[in-house]
């Protein structure tokens, strides 16, 4: 039973769609919900009072209210919401024009008008919600000072509608006040959420992923490769004797030598590859769908480019070089295992004097020799 509502509730909803718009559409199942039971209900009793009319119009509205709550499954979940929203609010206006003109029990019907301003806000938002509302009030006032009440089929006081206008329009205003600031304080809340995001991702200096942004895309690497089964490479680069740069010209020339070598490996990468800093001096490059052969011949351009253009900070040019290792992961590799092999490629080309690429494959040759 439990499931069975919450399955109700639930349908149309999507992990990729934002918790606003989940909301809304569960929101929309449960109004869908309630709106068939009371109309069902009140149907039945006015069945039973023989009320032919007015149990047409509430079977009527009950149909409306289960095909709202299909239509966002059938149409898909974005349109479908907007789509089952608009038909609940007609339904809801509709009703309620109808007990405005009939009077309802004791012409007592008006006052359910009071429903239509929070819920019209809320399915719809700010502006569609304050046109809907500026036409029901539109179509209220018609229906409530057409001369000789020709619109009506009972009798209100001139008092009693005045009052019914001006007091719905406080509600309108009221409950457009409070959707308005809710939606400022969401898109705040969405834009915090998103900068802060930005900010545990991207390293500051460089504007380059950081090493949590390139861990992030090494495991979205990864699980595409289970998916398709097509290895993908990585490397680690780390710039020489960067030490050195610091020490004879200061650390601020070095943060500008490691914001352009960034750049510099940015601008030869291909769309789909990625670039992250791992590590102070150190670099980590993915290249997906690329085996380690084709993954060294890039490296290999990367490094050729660094090395061959000296970079200029402070009115100096400075000679910089990285040294790289290669690594190709299958399927059968774990993350650790691949870094642990880019990183002792990396410092094998360290040791054949810098400025080298060495692959993961190069170095265990050369370390089984
Ligand atoms: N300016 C600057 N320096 C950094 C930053 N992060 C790390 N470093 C420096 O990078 C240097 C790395 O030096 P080492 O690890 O000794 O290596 P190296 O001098 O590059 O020599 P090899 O790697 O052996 O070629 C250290 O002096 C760090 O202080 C940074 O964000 N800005």
């Amino acid at each position: 039973m439990i499931s069975a509502i919450k399955k109700f509730v639930d349908l149309g909803t999507d992990a990729s769609l934002s918790d606003d718009l989940n909301r809304r559409i569960r929101v929309v199942n449960m109004f869908s919900a309630v709106g068939m039971t009371v109309t069902f209900l009140l149907g039945f009793r006015a069945l039973f009072a023989q009320e032919t009319f007015l149990t047409c119009v509430l079977f009527s509205a009950t149909i409306l209210f289960a095909i709202s709550h299909k239509l966002q499954a059938m149409i898909g979940a974005k349109r479908g919401s907007f789509i089952s929203a608009t038909v609940l609010i007609a339904c809801l206006m509709s009703l309620m024009l109808i007990l405005v003109v009939t009077g309802g029990s004791e012409n007592t019907g008006p006052l359910w008008i009071f429903t239509v301003p929070s819920v019209t806000m809320f399915f719809t938002g700010f502006r569609r919600g304050l046109m809907a509302l500026t036409g029901f009030a539109a179509v209220i006032i018609v229906i409530f000072f057409t001369p000789d009440n020709a619109l009506l089929a009972t009798e209100y006081s001139f008092e009693f509608k005045t009052r019914i206008v001006y007091t719905f329009i406080t509600v309108s205003f009221l409950s457009a006040v409070y959707e308005y600031s809710r939606q400022r304080s969401y898109n705040t809340a969405v834009y915090l959420s998103e900068q802060f995001e930005r900010q545990a991702r991207y390293d500051p200096l460089t504007t380059i992923l950081n090493r949590r942004g390139g861990q992030q895309q090494l495991e979205q690497e990864l699980s595409r490769m289970q998916r398709n089964k097509k290895p993908f490479s990585i490397a680690l680069a780390d710039i020489d004797r960067f030490k050195s740069i610091n020490d004879t010209f200061g650390h601020d020339a070095g943060d500008e030598v490691l914001k352009k070598v960034a750049s510099v490996f940015s601008s030869r990468l291909r769309a789909q590859d990625g670039l992250s800093r791992w590590g102070g001096e150190e670099f980590l490059f993915i290249f997906p769908e690329t085996n380690e052969q084709d993954a060294r011949m890039v490296t290999e351009q990367i490094r050729e480019n660094l090395s061959a253009n000296a970079i200029p900070v402070d009115n100096k040019s400075h000679r910089v070089t990285s040294s790289f290792g290669v690594c190709e992961i299958t399927p059968s590799m774990t993350l650790t295992t691949a870094l642990n092999l880019a990183d002792q490629a990396l410092y094998q080309a360290k040791n054949d004097g810098r400025n080298k690429v060495c692959t993961a494959t190069e170095h265990k040759r050369k370390s089984s020799r």
